[in-house]
Protein backbone atom coordinates (compact mmCIF):
# COMPACT_ATOMS: atom_id res chain seq x y z
CA UNK A 1 0.00 0.00 0.00
CA UNK A 2 1.16 3.54 -0.76
CA UNK A 3 0.31 5.96 1.18
CA UNK A 4 1.70 9.78 1.78
CA UNK A 5 2.16 11.71 4.39
CA UNK A 6 1.81 15.66 4.05
CA UNK A 7 2.71 18.38 6.57
CA UNK A 8 6.62 20.31 7.28
CA UNK A 9 9.56 18.17 6.34
CA UNK A 10 13.14 18.64 7.38
CA UNK A 11 15.94 16.39 6.79
CA UNK A 12 19.82 16.73 6.39
CA UNK A 13 20.76 14.19 3.54
CA UNK A 14 24.06 16.04 3.89
CA UNK A 15 26.78 16.46 6.32
CA UNK A 16 26.51 20.15 7.20
CA UNK A 17 29.82 19.78 8.97
CA UNK A 18 31.51 19.48 5.29
CA UNK A 19 28.97 21.11 3.01
CA UNK A 20 26.80 23.81 2.67
CA UNK A 21 22.89 23.37 2.11
CA UNK A 22 22.98 20.42 4.21
CA UNK A 23 19.05 21.23 5.30
CA UNK A 24 16.18 20.07 2.67
CA UNK A 25 13.04 21.06 3.76
CA UNK A 26 9.36 21.66 2.24
CA UNK A 27 6.90 23.84 4.14
CA UNK A 28 4.40 21.89 2.80
CA UNK A 29 6.09 18.63 1.93
CA UNK A 30 4.85 15.06 1.11
CA UNK A 31 6.64 11.96 1.86
CA UNK A 32 4.83 8.96 0.45
CA UNK A 33 5.78 5.80 1.35
CA UNK A 34 5.50 2.16 -0.77
CA UNK A 35 6.37 -0.82 0.87
CA UNK A 36 8.07 0.47 4.12
CA UNK A 37 10.56 2.60 2.07
CA UNK A 38 10.18 6.12 0.85
CA UNK A 39 8.89 6.13 -2.14
CA UNK A 40 8.76 10.11 -2.98
CA UNK A 41 10.02 13.32 -1.59
CA UNK A 42 9.36 17.03 -2.36
CA UNK A 43 6.76 19.35 -2.14
CA UNK A 44 3.11 17.79 -1.54
CA UNK A 45 1.59 19.05 -4.57
CA UNK A 46 4.76 17.35 -6.76
CA UNK A 47 4.34 13.77 -4.65
CA UNK A 48 0.30 13.89 -4.68
CA UNK A 49 0.88 14.04 -8.38
CA UNK A 50 2.77 11.22 -8.58
CA UNK A 51 0.34 9.11 -6.57
CA UNK A 52 -2.95 10.16 -6.98
CA UNK A 53 -4.48 7.52 -5.61
CA UNK A 54 -2.57 6.90 -2.37
CA UNK A 55 -4.24 8.35 0.82
CA UNK A 56 -3.21 11.46 2.68
CA UNK A 57 -2.08 11.45 6.23
CA UNK A 58 -2.75 15.40 6.97
CA UNK A 59 0.24 15.86 9.63
CA UNK A 60 0.72 19.93 8.64
CA UNK A 61 0.60 20.67 12.31
CA UNK A 62 4.13 20.13 13.83
CA UNK A 63 7.28 18.50 11.81
CA UNK A 64 8.18 15.10 9.86
CA UNK A 65 11.41 13.68 11.25
CA UNK A 66 13.25 11.41 9.88
CA UNK A 67 13.30 8.48 12.78
CA UNK A 68 15.94 9.40 15.27
CA UNK A 69 19.20 7.47 15.99
CA UNK A 70 20.66 6.72 19.38
CA UNK A 71 24.21 5.75 19.32
CA UNK A 72 24.80 5.00 22.84
CA UNK A 73 21.77 3.61 25.55
CA UNK A 74 21.66 1.27 28.72
CA UNK A 75 18.03 -1.03 28.55
CA UNK A 76 18.73 -1.78 31.91
CA UNK A 77 18.98 1.54 33.21
CA UNK A 78 15.71 3.80 32.66
CA UNK A 79 14.78 3.40 36.15
CA UNK A 80 18.27 5.15 37.41
CA UNK A 81 17.83 8.30 35.40
CA UNK A 82 17.77 10.91 37.70
CA UNK A 83 19.93 9.47 40.63
CA UNK A 84 22.30 13.01 41.51
CA UNK A 85 25.27 13.74 42.73
CA UNK A 86 27.53 10.99 41.82
CA UNK A 87 30.44 10.96 39.54
CA UNK A 88 30.80 7.74 37.30
CA UNK A 89 32.70 4.73 39.53
CA UNK A 90 30.26 6.15 42.51
CA UNK A 91 27.03 5.76 40.50
CA UNK A 92 27.77 2.66 38.85
CA UNK A 93 28.52 0.90 42.44
CA UNK A 94 26.07 2.87 44.00
CA UNK A 95 23.24 2.86 42.24
CA UNK A 96 23.35 1.48 38.29
CA UNK A 97 24.93 -2.14 39.29
CA UNK A 98 22.82 -3.09 42.18
CA UNK A 99 19.63 -2.24 39.36
CA UNK A 100 21.96 -4.21 36.68
CA UNK A 101 22.31 -7.15 39.45
CA UNK A 102 18.08 -7.77 39.66
CA UNK A 103 18.16 -8.57 35.61
CA UNK A 104 19.15 -12.20 36.16
CA UNK A 105 15.26 -12.01 37.22
CA UNK A 106 13.84 -13.14 33.68
CA UNK A 107 10.86 -11.60 34.39
CA UNK A 108 11.58 -8.19 35.91
CA UNK A 109 13.77 -8.21 32.44
CA UNK A 110 10.79 -8.36 30.44
CA UNK A 111 8.87 -5.83 32.02
CA UNK A 112 12.00 -3.32 31.43
CA UNK A 113 12.38 -4.67 27.92
CA UNK A 114 8.96 -3.64 27.03
CA UNK A 115 8.91 -0.53 28.92
CA UNK A 116 12.42 0.62 27.40
CA UNK A 117 11.21 0.02 23.48
CA UNK A 118 8.06 1.68 24.12
CA UNK A 119 10.08 4.85 25.56
CA UNK A 120 12.53 4.87 22.91
CA UNK A 121 9.66 5.44 20.66
CA UNK A 122 7.91 7.90 22.20
CA UNK A 123 10.98 9.82 21.81
CA UNK A 124 11.20 9.55 18.21
CA UNK A 125 14.16 6.90 18.44
CA UNK A 126 13.96 4.26 15.81
CA UNK A 127 17.06 3.15 15.51
CA UNK A 128 19.39 2.50 18.77
CA UNK A 129 22.95 0.98 19.62
CA UNK A 130 21.82 -0.50 22.77
CA UNK A 131 23.83 -2.17 25.49
CA UNK A 132 22.12 -5.02 26.46
CA UNK A 133 22.13 -6.78 29.97
CA UNK A 134 25.18 -8.83 31.94
CA UNK A 135 22.63 -11.84 31.29
CA UNK A 136 21.41 -13.72 28.62
CA UNK A 137 18.33 -14.11 29.13
CA UNK A 138 17.29 -10.33 29.97
CA UNK A 139 19.82 -9.57 26.69
CA UNK A 140 17.53 -12.14 24.57
CA UNK A 141 14.31 -10.42 26.56
CA UNK A 142 15.41 -6.85 24.74
CA UNK A 143 16.08 -8.57 21.40
CA UNK A 144 12.25 -9.86 21.59
CA UNK A 145 11.08 -6.65 22.69
CA UNK A 146 11.96 -4.58 19.81
CA UNK A 147 11.35 -7.62 17.34
CA UNK A 148 7.78 -7.20 18.40
CA UNK A 149 7.19 -3.72 17.71
CA UNK A 150 9.68 -3.56 14.58
CA UNK A 151 12.32 -1.05 16.56
CA UNK A 152 15.66 -1.80 14.58
CA UNK A 153 18.38 -2.09 17.64
CA UNK A 154 21.93 -3.28 17.47
CA UNK A 155 22.24 -4.63 20.97
CA UNK A 156 24.70 -7.10 22.51
CA UNK A 157 25.27 -9.44 26.26
CA UNK A 158 27.76 -6.41 28.27
CA UNK A 159 30.82 -8.64 29.77
CA UNK A 160 32.53 -8.20 32.71
CA UNK A 161 35.19 -10.18 34.88
CA UNK A 162 36.23 -8.43 37.34
CA UNK A 163 35.72 -4.86 39.79
CA UNK A 164 31.90 -4.66 39.23
CA UNK A 165 30.06 -7.40 41.55
CA UNK A 166 30.31 -10.70 41.56
CA UNK A 167 26.84 -11.37 40.37
CA UNK A 168 27.90 -9.62 36.99
CA UNK A 169 30.88 -11.02 36.45
CA UNK A 170 31.16 -13.68 33.55
CA UNK A 171 34.35 -15.78 32.62
CA UNK A 172 35.63 -15.86 29.27
CA UNK A 173 34.45 -19.00 28.57
CA UNK A 174 30.87 -18.74 29.90
CA UNK A 175 30.77 -15.28 27.96
CA UNK A 176 32.16 -16.87 24.48
CA UNK A 177 29.29 -19.59 24.98
CA UNK A 178 26.36 -17.23 25.62
CA UNK A 179 27.50 -14.69 22.97
CA UNK A 180 27.71 -17.68 20.47
CA UNK A 181 23.94 -18.11 21.20
CA UNK A 182 22.79 -15.05 21.46
CA UNK A 183 25.13 -14.01 18.07
CA UNK A 184 23.09 -17.16 16.19
CA UNK A 185 19.87 -16.29 17.61
CA UNK A 186 19.52 -12.97 16.95
CA UNK A 187 22.50 -11.62 14.62
CA UNK A 188 20.74 -10.35 11.31
CA UNK A 189 16.85 -11.72 12.22
CA UNK A 190 15.32 -8.91 10.83
CA UNK A 191 16.48 -5.40 11.93
CA UNK A 192 18.17 -6.54 14.89
CA UNK A 193 21.80 -6.62 15.16
CA UNK A 194 24.43 -7.81 17.26
CA UNK A 195 27.06 -5.85 19.02
CA UNK A 196 29.97 -7.54 20.93
CA UNK A 197 29.97 -5.06 24.42
CA UNK A 198 32.73 -5.37 26.98
CA UNK A 199 31.23 -2.77 29.70
CA UNK A 200 34.40 -0.93 29.60
CA UNK A 201 38.55 -1.68 29.67
CA UNK A 202 38.23 -1.53 33.86
CA UNK A 203 35.70 -4.50 34.05
CA UNK A 204 37.66 -6.41 31.48
CA UNK A 205 40.68 -8.89 31.54
CA UNK A 206 42.45 -9.30 28.80
CA UNK A 207 41.49 -12.98 28.47
CA UNK A 208 38.11 -11.56 28.12
CA UNK A 209 38.89 -8.62 25.43
CA UNK A 210 40.53 -11.43 23.65
CA UNK A 211 37.13 -13.55 23.28
CA UNK A 212 35.72 -10.30 22.10
CA UNK A 213 38.20 -10.33 19.32
CA UNK A 214 37.33 -13.98 19.18
CA UNK A 215 34.08 -13.04 18.19
CA UNK A 216 34.86 -10.34 15.93
CA UNK A 217 37.11 -12.50 13.31
CA UNK A 218 34.55 -15.26 13.73
CA UNK A 219 31.77 -12.74 12.67
CA UNK A 220 33.74 -10.16 10.31
CA UNK A 221 30.05 -8.36 10.51
CA UNK A 222 29.23 -7.77 14.05
CA UNK A 223 29.31 -4.42 15.54
CA UNK A 224 31.45 -3.61 18.77
CA UNK A 225 30.79 -1.13 21.13
CA UNK A 226 32.02 -0.02 24.72
CA UNK A 227 33.02 3.03 26.97
CA UNK A 228 36.40 5.38 26.65
CA UNK A 229 37.88 8.04 28.28
CA UNK A 230 34.83 8.96 30.33
CA UNK A 231 36.13 10.29 33.84
CA UNK A 232 39.39 11.29 34.76
CA UNK A 233 39.54 8.38 37.85
CA UNK A 234 38.34 5.89 35.09
CA UNK A 235 41.23 6.55 33.26
CA UNK A 236 43.80 6.51 35.67
CA UNK A 237 42.44 3.36 36.71
CA UNK A 238 42.56 1.92 33.33
CA UNK A 239 46.05 2.98 32.76
CA UNK A 240 47.28 0.86 36.23
CA UNK A 241 45.60 -2.23 35.04
CA UNK A 242 47.28 -2.41 31.85
CA UNK A 243 50.97 -0.90 32.39
CA UNK A 244 52.01 -2.12 28.71
CA UNK A 245 49.33 0.85 27.15
CA UNK A 246 50.27 4.12 26.37
CA UNK A 247 46.72 5.06 26.39
CA UNK A 248 43.30 3.99 26.84
CA UNK A 249 42.11 3.12 23.08
CA UNK A 250 45.26 1.02 23.05
CA UNK A 251 43.87 -1.77 25.94
CA UNK A 252 41.04 -2.27 23.09
CA UNK A 253 43.24 -1.69 20.03
CA UNK A 254 45.56 -4.42 21.18
CA UNK A 255 42.81 -7.05 20.93
CA UNK A 256 41.61 -5.96 17.22
CA UNK A 257 38.39 -4.15 18.61
CA UNK A 258 39.24 -0.72 17.10
CA UNK A 259 37.63 -0.73 13.51
CA UNK A 260 35.19 1.00 11.47
CA UNK A 261 32.53 -1.21 13.02
CA UNK A 262 33.40 0.42 16.45
CA UNK A 263 31.01 2.74 18.65
CA UNK A 264 32.99 4.32 21.64
CA UNK A 265 30.97 6.15 24.10
CA UNK A 266 32.00 9.51 25.56
CA UNK A 267 35.43 10.07 24.53
CA UNK A 268 35.47 13.18 26.87
CA UNK A 269 39.22 13.16 27.38
CA UNK A 270 41.23 12.09 24.49
CA UNK A 271 44.84 12.21 23.55
CA UNK A 272 46.07 13.44 20.34
CA UNK A 273 47.41 10.01 19.56
CA UNK A 274 43.83 8.78 20.28
CA UNK A 275 42.23 10.99 17.64
CA UNK A 276 44.66 10.28 15.10
CA UNK A 277 43.77 6.29 15.98
CA UNK A 278 40.50 6.46 15.79
CA UNK A 279 40.45 8.55 12.41
CA UNK A 280 42.83 6.40 10.85
CA UNK A 281 40.43 3.11 11.69
CA UNK A 282 37.32 5.31 10.93
CA UNK A 283 35.68 4.03 14.31
CA UNK A 284 33.38 6.01 15.79
CA UNK A 285 32.30 8.17 18.71
CA UNK A 286 28.96 8.13 20.65
CA UNK A 287 28.89 11.62 22.25
CA UNK A 288 26.28 11.81 25.60
CA UNK A 289 25.90 15.38 26.21
CA UNK A 290 24.02 15.47 28.85
CA UNK A 291 25.41 12.04 30.63
CA UNK A 292 28.39 14.32 30.26
CA UNK A 293 27.08 17.22 32.39
CA UNK A 294 24.73 14.80 34.69
CA UNK A 295 27.73 12.34 35.72
CA UNK A 296 29.95 15.80 35.56
CA UNK A 297 32.65 14.04 33.52
CA UNK A 298 33.26 17.03 31.29
CA UNK A 299 33.02 18.53 27.95
CA UNK A 300 33.15 17.15 25.07
CA UNK A 301 36.06 18.26 23.06
CA UNK A 302 34.00 18.37 19.29
CA UNK A 303 36.03 20.86 17.97
CA UNK A 304 39.44 18.06 18.37
CA UNK A 305 37.44 15.31 17.01
CA UNK A 306 36.30 17.60 14.03
CA UNK A 307 40.17 18.53 13.18
CA UNK A 308 40.87 14.81 13.10
CA UNK A 309 38.03 13.75 11.26
CA UNK A 310 36.60 11.11 13.84
CA UNK A 311 33.25 10.85 13.37
CA UNK A 312 30.38 10.98 16.21
CA UNK A 313 26.76 10.93 16.63
CA UNK A 314 24.17 11.86 19.78
CA UNK A 315 23.68 8.92 22.08
CA UNK A 316 21.51 9.38 25.22
CA UNK A 317 23.37 7.30 27.73
CA UNK A 318 20.31 6.78 29.29
CA UNK A 319 20.46 6.39 32.62
CA UNK A 320 23.18 8.49 33.35
CA UNK A 321 21.98 10.43 30.40
CA UNK A 322 18.85 12.84 31.61
CA UNK A 323 16.49 11.01 29.59
CA UNK A 324 15.48 9.65 26.11
CA UNK A 325 15.11 12.51 24.18
CA UNK A 326 17.37 12.99 21.35
CA UNK A 327 15.90 16.84 20.85
CA UNK A 328 17.21 17.39 24.19
CA UNK A 329 20.55 15.82 23.96
CA UNK A 330 21.13 18.04 20.89
CA UNK A 331 20.33 21.04 22.91
CA UNK A 332 22.74 19.88 25.71
CA UNK A 333 25.34 19.26 22.97
CA UNK A 334 24.70 22.75 22.15
CA UNK A 335 24.65 23.98 25.10
CA UNK A 336 28.16 22.69 26.38
CA UNK A 337 29.87 23.86 23.34
CA UNK A 338 28.73 27.04 24.33
CA UNK A 339 30.50 26.68 26.81
CA UNK A 340 33.91 25.22 26.13
CA UNK A 341 36.68 26.84 25.38
CA UNK A 342 37.04 26.43 22.15
CA UNK A 343 33.82 25.23 21.35
CA UNK A 344 32.29 24.48 18.03
CA UNK A 345 29.21 26.78 17.23
CA UNK A 346 26.57 24.42 16.42
CA UNK A 347 23.29 25.50 14.25
CA UNK A 348 20.15 23.86 14.29
CA UNK A 349 20.94 22.24 10.94
CA UNK A 350 23.91 20.03 13.00
CA UNK A 351 21.68 19.38 15.39
CA UNK A 352 19.42 17.59 13.39
CA UNK A 353 22.20 15.89 11.19
CA UNK A 354 23.39 14.92 15.30
CA UNK A 355 20.63 12.96 15.87
CA UNK A 356 19.67 11.05 12.69
CA UNK A 357 22.18 10.98 9.83
CA UNK A 358 25.25 10.74 11.75
CA UNK A 359 23.73 8.43 14.15
CA UNK A 360 22.61 6.53 11.14
CA UNK A 361 26.49 7.02 9.62
CA UNK A 362 28.31 5.58 12.23
CA UNK A 363 26.13 2.35 12.91
CA UNK A 364 26.66 1.30 8.85
CA UNK A 365 23.20 2.27 8.41
CA UNK A 366 23.77 5.64 6.40
CA UNK A 367 22.17 4.00 3.16
CA UNK A 368 19.11 2.74 5.26
CA UNK A 369 17.99 5.38 7.73
CA UNK A 370 18.65 8.96 8.74
CA UNK A 371 17.21 11.12 6.22
CA UNK A 372 14.10 10.86 3.89
CA UNK A 373 16.19 10.21 0.57
CA UNK A 374 13.89 7.76 -1.62
CA UNK A 375 15.00 4.33 -0.98
CA UNK A 376 15.50 4.23 2.54
CA UNK A 377 13.20 2.37 5.53
CA UNK A 378 10.08 4.89 6.00
CA UNK A 379 10.89 5.40 9.70
CA UNK A 380 9.30 8.51 10.63
CA UNK A 381 8.20 11.30 13.20
CA UNK A 382 5.59 13.22 13.73
CA UNK A 383 6.26 15.72 16.47
CA UNK A 384 3.69 18.52 17.47
CA UNK A 385 3.55 21.01 19.84
CA UNK A 386 1.91 20.83 22.88
CA UNK A 387 -1.29 22.45 22.69
CA UNK A 388 -1.31 26.20 24.15
CA UNK A 389 2.41 25.89 24.91
CA UNK A 390 5.73 28.35 23.90
CA UNK A 391 6.81 26.06 21.29
CA UNK A 392 3.07 26.53 19.80
CA UNK A 393 3.79 29.85 20.07
CA UNK A 394 6.66 29.93 17.54
CA UNK A 395 5.48 27.39 15.47
CA UNK A 396 2.73 30.38 14.65
CA UNK A 397 5.16 32.77 13.85
CA UNK A 398 8.16 31.00 12.07
CA UNK A 399 10.52 32.77 10.13
CA UNK A 400 12.53 30.03 8.45
CA UNK A 401 12.86 26.39 8.89
CA UNK A 402 15.98 27.26 10.70
CA UNK A 403 13.65 28.89 13.36
CA UNK A 404 11.69 25.91 13.30
CA UNK A 405 14.25 23.59 14.01
CA UNK A 406 15.70 26.39 16.43
CA UNK A 407 12.84 26.48 18.73
CA UNK A 408 11.98 22.33 18.40
CA UNK A 409 15.28 21.42 20.23
CA UNK A 410 15.10 24.36 22.45
CA UNK A 411 11.47 23.64 23.31
CA UNK A 412 11.54 20.06 23.38
CA UNK A 413 10.20 19.60 26.36
CA UNK A 414 6.87 21.02 24.70
CA UNK A 415 7.02 18.62 21.71
CA UNK A 416 4.95 15.65 21.84
CA UNK A 417 6.06 12.60 19.23
CA UNK A 418 2.50 12.50 17.81
CA UNK A 419 3.28 9.22 15.93
CA UNK A 420 6.00 7.45 14.87
CA UNK A 421 6.27 4.85 11.95
CA UNK A 422 8.42 2.11 10.93
CA UNK A 423 9.19 0.61 7.88
CA UNK A 424 6.05 2.56 6.88
CA UNK A 425 4.11 1.00 9.74
CA UNK A 426 2.61 3.08 12.83
CA UNK A 427 4.17 1.96 15.89
CA UNK A 428 2.58 1.70 19.46
CA UNK A 429 3.35 4.31 21.62
CA UNK A 430 1.39 3.59 24.29
O1 LIG B 1 28.05 6.38 31.43
C1 LIG B 1 28.36 5.22 31.71
N1 LIG B 1 27.40 4.33 32.03
C2 LIG B 1 27.67 3.06 32.33
O2 LIG B 1 26.77 2.29 32.61
C3 LIG B 1 29.04 2.67 32.33
N2 LIG B 1 29.68 1.52 32.58
C4 LIG B 1 30.98 1.75 32.41
N3 LIG B 1 31.19 3.04 32.06
C5 LIG B 1 30.01 3.63 32.02
N4 LIG B 1 29.65 4.88 31.71
ZN1 LIG C 1 27.07 4.31 28.74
Amino acid sequence: MTFILRGSIVHTPKNPFREAEALQAFSDGGVAIAEGKIAALGPFAEVARQYPAAPVQDCREGVLLPGMVDTHVHYPQTRVIGAMGYSLLEWLEQRTLPLEARLSDNKLARELAREFVRLLLRNGTTTALVFGSHFQGATANLFGAAEDVGLRIIAGQVCSDRLLRPELHTTPEQSYAEQKMLIRRFHGRGKLRYAVTPRFALSASEALLEVCQTLLQEHPDLHFTTHINENTDEIRKVAELFPWSSHYLQTYDRFGLVTKHSVFAHNVHPTEPELARLAEAKAAIAHCPSSNAFIGSGIFPMRQHLRHGVRFGLGSDVGGGTGFSLLKEGLTAYIAQRYAQDGVNLTPTHLLYLATQAGAEILGLGEEVGSFAPGKAADVVWVRPEPGSTLEVHFRHLNSVEDLLGSLFTLHGEAKVQKVWLEGREAPLD
